[in-house]
């Protein structure tokens, strides 16, 4: 049977940030994930998670700097991550002490940490990219490893993220291997894999059983909204999940069909009652 967890900065965006715990634990999440905690106090989450008998699932490294209000600038400008840009180790060496500390406050035992977009002065020298990705995430999963923390990388459609330098799953898992980190593990968002890849079962049969998938995310393709519609059957896709023994959580990071006004969430969530069935009942 999956677990779900509610993806907060997808999902019931008409409330305040810190309302959206409550909505999601009452709509029968027990978990939440999301991008950035990092405009409110850690300690302000904590009672929300508390309040709410919800485990903190991962959320994200910033993508610059420590300042949260820079950090949600240089997102909206289309910042994506620091992890393989060169020359910029020591800003990317600060997100991930600051997100530690939030893990830590959360009892959060995974984080996401960009890969960024390739610099263009370092287009035509990947390998430069490539080697500074690398040692960023060896450097950060020793710092991760010391809170107990698990970091996950994520392959990122170049529809939504032009010149994102992480995109395939082949790739992540190269370099995983490569990185050499037990806990550096693959952020499989199903809604990425199926626009860049397709296959995606086989591919969910060849790295879960791996043990090095650490967590699943889905979406309708190509909307982007509930996973009852588009282009994969995530009735089959779940149940491909549970007879892989998949353990993970299942990150439900997708926009509501109907928008962002209040009840919208809760509405489009009827998807969910269907996977609450024993699997083999799912064809
Ligand atoms: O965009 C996605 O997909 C994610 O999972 C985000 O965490 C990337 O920031
Ligand atoms: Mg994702």
């Amino acid at each position: 049977m999956p677990r779900f967890c509610a993806n907060l900065s997808f999902l019931y965006t008409e409330l305040p940030f810190l309302d959206r715990f409550a909505a999601a634990a009452r709509d029968g999440f027990a978990g939440v994930e999301y991008f950035f905690p990092y405009g409110h106090a850690p300690q302000d989450i904590a009672q929300r998670l508390a309040d709410n008998g919800l485990v903190q699932v991962l959320f994200n490294a910033p993508v610059a700097g420590p300042d949260s209000a820079a950090n949600q600038a240089a997102w909206d400008a289309g910042a994506r991550g620091l992890a393989c840009v060169p020359g910029r180790e020591a800003e990317f060496q600060t997100t991930v002490r600051l997100a530690l500390e939030y893990a830590q406050a959360l009892q959060c035992t995974q984080l996401h940490v960009l890969a960024g977009v390739v610099p263009s002065a370092h287009a035509a020298d990947l390998a430069a990219v490539h080697a500074t990705y690398r040692s960023n995430l060896r450097w950060a999963c020793a710092q991760a490893a010391a809170h107990g923390v698990q970091l996950l990388i994520e392959p990122i459609n170049t529809r939504d993220m032009p010149g994102y330098y992480l995109t395939r799953q082949d790739q992540a898992h190269a370099i995983l291997a490569e990185v050499g980190a037990a806990n550096l593990h693959v952020q499989m968002d199903l809604y990425h894999c199926q626009i860049m890849e397709g296959d995606v079962t086989t591919k969910l049969r060849s790295y879960v059983p791996t043990g090095r998938v650490g967590h699943v995310q889905i979406a309708s393709v190509p909307m982007r909204q509930e996973p009852d519609q588009g282009e994969l059957n995530y009735p089959f896709v779940l149940a491909e999940l549970d007879r892989l023994a998949y353990r993970g959580w299942v990150g439900c990071e997708y926009r509501p069909r109907l928008g962002a006004h209040n009840g919208a969430t809760q509405a489009g969530l009827a998807w969910m009652q269907a996977y609450r069935k024993p699997a083999s009942t799912i064809s």
